[in-house]
């Protein structure tokens, strides 16, 4: 630390400060004359509903974006100019939701990235490599092994101790837990709080309520583009003081009423399923029966359903719908949709959205599809149908002829959602329906499923969070090993039994 910056640390507690942060993307204030402090060597909680403004801050911040109008301080001092390298240098990394791995590098190779030399610079790089390579120790991960075949925690931690490699000193972690498990999330938690002992700063956004309670120190709310209200002490609340000052309202949760459908006869059958890891003799699902699937990655949840979709090449496996003759599982998505299957996948990016159409044009997409092929196509159809999911999804944007690539990422995946139910299908398939939405509006998603199950679809939820599936499920089957390992129904769908069943000492 330099004399200067000495003083200006003592001046000031915070270590970064913004003051009347202000920004507009065209007509939209996404947000209005926001100022915060974040204390050094605090992990600090962004919360907000689904568009509040906690990406556009974070982008702001991180020098992505830049401001209409305010000003960042660090260490006291206001940055004149604030782009990415100029907050990169100052020690400001943002970490995003997709790793940003090269995977035919090693991991000693991908922490180096950043430091790269530019044109007729010098590195030492054998120093580099051994530094790399210390900063690997105790972490698991082997500094020589290919990055591709790294799980996701380790991913994420590559991605963190990228940013601390390259000098960093806040650390801005965008909803880091998305699809980890129970186990995953302990240890990303306990590195964190290593890093924390070592002086790191950090800004965590999350939409779940007991990560905010476990890991932050303190959090400030935005809602509205609006600095709403905030804690210097996290831990003294409650699960519902903080729903309450995250929604300005109470909160409700939702609770599916059980049911048991063990006498009633099957509406899907899956028959002797085997493709890459998973192996499964025989599974029923019942009309109108949801159906969470669950266990740690790889052990066969995700896997069963994409081979279910036609994702990825089965060696054998069949399907029965009700009373119908046995087929071949499908060979394609195409062929599954027309089966009268639907699929959510976990990945907006991948299969999911197409970014420069309208929320109605997208939510519509896969039902007009299916609707021109029986002849019938009219604008009238496509504007009630997407009208209706639009409402019903609670989606936050002027109106359903707002481009999706100006959404926030919870309002994205709403969109997703509103598509696949919007197909009506015989079998409806959700991985992670949930994720990237907020406590309130994912009552509102379950809610949603709930009632449509009751028109006799059934439904599998995939999902690594347990309180989701207990609250929204007839039956879980938890996976291992490509197969199911455990069945639960009724009251012994808790949140003790569910993370006993996905952790690898369960
Ligand atoms: N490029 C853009 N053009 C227009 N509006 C935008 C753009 N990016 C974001 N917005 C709007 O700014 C507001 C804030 O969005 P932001 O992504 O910051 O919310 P968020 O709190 O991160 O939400 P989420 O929890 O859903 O990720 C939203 O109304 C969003 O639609």
């Amino acid at each position: 630390m330099t004399a200067a910056s000495a003083v200006a640390s003592q001046q000031d507690p915070f270590i970064l400060r913004v003051e009347n942060l202000t920004k507009r993307y065209g007509p939209v204030l996404a947000l209005n004359d926001v100022s915060l402090g974040i204390r050094r060597g605090t992990i600090h909680g962004l919360l907000g509903e689904n568009g509040a403004g906690k990406s556009t801050l974070v982008s702001l911040i991180s020098g992505q974006r830049t401001p209409t109008s305010g000003t960042i301080f660090l260490d006291g001092r206001a940055i004149a100019s604030v782009d990415i390298k100029a907050m990169e240098e100052a020690g400001v990394f943002l970490v995003t939701q997709e790793p940003m791995i090269v995977d035919h590098l090693t991991a000693a190779e991908n922490l180096m990235l950043g430091i790269w030399p530019s044109s007729g610079g010098f590195v030492r790089w054998s120093k580099l490599r051994a530094d790399a390579a210390r900063m690997l120790e105790g972490t698991g991960i082997d500094p020589q092994a290919m990055a591709g075949r790294l799980d996701a925690v380790a991913r994420r931690k590559l991605n963190i101790l990228r940013a601390m490699f390259s000098g960093g000193k806040i650390i801005i972690l965008d909803e880091p837990t998305a699809a980890l498990t129970v186990e995953d999330r302990a240890q990303l938690f306990s590195f964190m709080r290593d890093l924390k002992a070592q002086g790191v700063t950090f800004i965590f956004i999350s939409h779940y309520n007991d990560e905010i309670l476990e890991i932050c120190d303190a959090c400030s709310v935005l809602r509205d583009g609006v600095l709403a209200g905030g804690t210097e002490n996290v831990k003294g609340l409650t699960s519902e003081q903080l729903s309450e000052l995250v929604l300005g309202r109470g909160l409700v949760l939702f609770q599916r009423e059980r049911r048991q459908f063990d006498t009633e006869p099957a509406a899907v059958s899956l028959r002797s399923v085997v493709s890459a890891g998973v192996r499964v003799e025989a599974l029923d699902l019942h009309a109108g029966e949801i159906v969470g699937f669950t266990g740690l990655p790889g052990a066969g949840a995700k896997e069963l359903v994409r081979a279910v979709f036609g994702l990825v090449p089965v060696r054998s496996g069949t399907i029965a719908f009700a009373d119908e003759a046995p087929h071949k599982l499908p060979a394609s998505p195409r062929d599954a949709f027309d089966a009268g299957i639907a699929f959510l996948s976990d990945d907006r990016h991948r299969d999911g959205l197409v970014k420069h159409m309208t929320i109605s044009e997208n939510i519509s997409l896969s039902s007009l599809v299916s609707l021109a092929r029986s002849g019938f196509l009219s604008n009238d159809a496509e504007r009630n149908l997407s009208d209706r999911y639009f409402e019903a999804m609670g989606i936050k944007a002027p109106g359903p002829s707002t481009t999706v690539d100006t959404l926030s990422g919870g309002n994205q995946q709403k969109v997703c959602l509103g598509r696949v139910l919007a197909t009506k299908p015989r079998l409806l398939i959700l991985d992670e329906p949930t994720r990237g939405i907020d406590v309130g509006v994912k009552q509102d998603v379950l809610r949603i499923i709930d009632d449509l199950s009751r028109s006799g679809v059934a439904v599998i939820i995939v999902s690594t969070d347990t309180d989701e599936i207990v609250r929204s499920v007839d039956r879980v089957c938890i996976f291992d090993g490509g197969a199911v390992r455990e069945e639960l129904s009724g009251a012994a769908i808790t949140n003790e039994r569910l993370r006993q069943g996905t952790t690898s000492h369960g």
